[in-house]
């Protein structure tokens, strides 16, 4: 029996996968978490944990790195809400253009009086915006939405300069011929009428819209943020509004900041909520610690390795999360060489500073055997499959 424990409303869709060898936020302690936008640093992880889901992209809520330490794999579950969140940030852009938002607040004050329909005609002046055909969007980050929104934006007969220097070779697939390939993102910022920012936050990324990216932009620019709070320094932002640079910030992530100023259109973390991406990341990200808690199998991990072992072929199997460092392979396979243990099948994997083997082995395994393997340097969880066995 697994437990599982939800950190945020996860849909019934994706929940529906766990069978009744799972627990649903039951008493014990969870062997995995489902996790939307919950902060989870200061989560105190129990040693049962072996993994994370989170449905949906954007990662910076985990310490993902303290779990790679522990052995516990992350998983999100990316591109299920990207159409989503494309869809709101065409809004967005039509949003910042026409002064819709001003406009459907002013004709609230009208409730009440007479000659609405007049006073509309004869305030709507007020409310004037540009159209955005022919205009230049410049999308920072061309991954599962940015990609989206180029193509989007370019069908809608907006000029789209893209920038994504690590650009995966899916994504490129996908990229309309329409969409300009931009050099650097300077280049992007000085042409651009329209800036919308799609990459994770990362340390590289913080406050990548900052006073001096905010000066090389178009005088009047109109900015999107569907991304997350932090990739803006919010003290040069409200200096750029203010000022007129820029003429509006769209950002789904209002904070204490800018929730107070001017020409900001703050809107409360809508980008994937919609029925459709709650269900596909929720299944997404049911299906991920599904096949890892059962199999050992890990897919769209953003701190292991991706490893699909596949069902068991042997009597026995054994994973092992370690360091990337040389020797440990030999190292392991000298353990079960000293019990005389035969294996079957092996898999290693690695990422960066981690790796991941997988071990079908025909003898039982006790705990002496275990201990040995934990105690190998570098090794920083082992774990027996139960439900092996042919
Ligand atoms: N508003 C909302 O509800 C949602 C917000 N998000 C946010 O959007 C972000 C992007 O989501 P996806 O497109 O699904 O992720 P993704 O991982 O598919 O794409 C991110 C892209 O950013 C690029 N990138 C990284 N550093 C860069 C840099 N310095 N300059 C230019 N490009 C860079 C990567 O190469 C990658 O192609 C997420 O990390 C999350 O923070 C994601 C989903 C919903
Ligand atoms: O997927 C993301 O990165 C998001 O920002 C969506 O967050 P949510 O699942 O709506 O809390």
């Amino acid at each position: 029996m697994f437990t599982i424990k939800t950190l945020n409303k996860i849909d019934e869709r994706g929940l529906a996968l766990f069978d009744r060898r799972y627990e649903i936020n039951g008493e014990g302690e969870e062997d995995a978490i489902l996790v939307r936008s919950a902060k989870m640093h200061d989560y105190v992880m129990p040693k049962s944990l072996l993994a994370i889901g989170r449905a949906g992209a954007g990662v910076n809520n985990i310490p993902v790195d303290q779990c790679a330490e522990k052995g516990v794999v992350v998983f999100n579950t990316p591109g299920a809400n990207a159409n989503a969140v494309k869809e709101l940030v065409i809004a967005g852009i039509l949003l910042s253009s026409r002064n819709i938002v001003g406009g459907i607040q002013w004709a609230q004050t009208l409730k009440g009086q007479e000659d609405v329909a007049k006073q509309v005609e004869s305030g709507k002046g007020a409310f004037t915006g540009p159209e955005i055909e022919g205009k230049v969007l410049g999308v920072i980050g061309l991954g599962a939405i940015g990609v989206l929104v180029a193509n989007a934006a370019a069908s809608l007969g907006m000029e789209v300069y893209g920038y994504d220097p690590f650009i995966s070779v899916d994504a490129a697939w996908g990229l309309s011929r329409a969409v300009h390939k931009a050099p650097s993102m300077e280049e992007v910022l000085a042409k651009a009428d329209y800036v919308t920012v799609h990459v994770p936050l990362m340390e590289g990324t913080r406050k990548m819209i900052n006073k001096e990216s905010l000066g090389s932009m178009k005088d009047g620019v109109r900015i999107l943020n569907f991304s997350r709070d932090a990739l803006v320094d919010d003290e040069a932002m409200e200096e750029a509004t203010a000022s007129g640079k820029v003429s509006y910030y769209v950002t789904d992530f209002p904070n204490e900041k800018t929730i107070g100023m001017q020409n900001v259109i703050a809107i409360p973390h809508l980008g994937a909520s919609t029925p459709e991406s709650e269900v596909n990341c929720a299944i997404m990200a049911a299906q991920e610690l599904k096949n890892y808690l059962e199999h050992g199998s890990i897919k769209n991990s953003v701190n292991y390795p991706d490893c699909e072992a596949g069902p068991c072929c042997s009597n026995h199997r054994v994973t092992l999360h370690h360091r990337n460092v040389p020797n440990m392979v030999s190292q392991i396979a000298s353990v079960f060489a000293k019990h005389n243990i035969n294996i079957e099948d092996m898999i290693n994997k690695s990422r960066k500073d981690w790796a991941y083997t997988v071990l079908d082995v025909e003898n039982d395994l006790n705990e002496e055997i275990v201990g040995e393997l934990e105690a190998i340097e570098g090794v920083v969880r082992v774990r027996l499959i139960e439900e092996c066995g042919r």
